[in-house]
């Protein structure tokens, strides 16, 4: 066990949404030794169903649609640092924003737990527009079928983190939420070898408050 054990058991905070795989449920959980704070922000238009999601174009993550975010810089705030990186990627200026889930990662090749604070931001300044780091672009909340009749792409979730389906269900239903996934190693020769995370190796998640954790 780590110094992060409390953040390792399922169940800790909040009930359990969902965890697995169920072959997998024997492994230990990765061993890390410092951890990081990161930001993760969704614009999203509630009443019209919409989600802004970005697609990374260099660094950690490229190729996949995602929320803005990055790392929290020393001396700022995680809720300044979110801001910041929502102007630096998106373009926007954050009018409402609210803190919505928690999730903490962990890389076979990596001794650092990624902490990240997700936000969600209903009312902004400006409309979002490329960046160097990003390409933003509108998706329907909506099942595909539905998405269609609207004129706009459904989430790509072949195209983002394979984790982000099994938590969506609960960030799209404004549940707020905690949990951990775990990256095994890429596997020499597959498909994204050049990501830095190989297949999910054990992961949960639970509906939980998110006041009961310190930032
Ligand atoms: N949706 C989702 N986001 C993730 C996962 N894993 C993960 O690190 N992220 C997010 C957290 C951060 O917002 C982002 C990683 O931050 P970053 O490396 O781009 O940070 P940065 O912009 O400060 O980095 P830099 O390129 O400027 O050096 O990716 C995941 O599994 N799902």
């Amino acid at each position: 066990m780590d110094q992060f054990a409390s953040l390792l058991a399922p169940g800790s905070i909040g009930s359990v949404h969902t965890e697995g795989p169920s072959n997998s449920l024997h492994l230990p959980w990765l061993t890390t030794s410092s951890v990081k704070q990161y930001t993760l922000v969704f614009p999203i238009i509630t009443g019209e169903n919409k989600i802004c999601l970005g697609l990374k174009k260099r660094g950690f993550g490229v190729g996949r649609y995602n929320g803005f975010g990055g790392k929290v810089e020393p001396g700022e705030t995680v809720l300044d640092a979110a801001k910041r990186e929502l102007l630096e990627e998106a373009n926007i200026t954050a009018i409402k924003i609210s803190s919505c889930g928690r999730m903490y990662f962990a890389f076979e090749n990596s001794p650092v737990l990624m902490d990240v604070h997700v936000y969600r931001i209903e009312e902004w300044e400006q409309e979002p527009e490329e960046t160097e780091e990003m390409l933003p672009k509108w998706h329907s909340t909506l099942p595909a079928a539905q998405a269609e009749s609207v004129f706009l792409p459904s989430i790509p979730f072949d195209n983002m983190w394979p984790d982000d389906e099994l938590w969506f269900p609960l960030f799209l239903a404004k549940k707020s939420f905690v949990g951990r996934v775990d990256f095994n190693k890429p596997v020499d020769g597959e498909k994204n070898s050049k990501m830095e995370d190989g297949p999910m190796r054990k992961w949960w998640f639970a509906e939980a408050s998110l006041d009961s954790m310190k930032a």
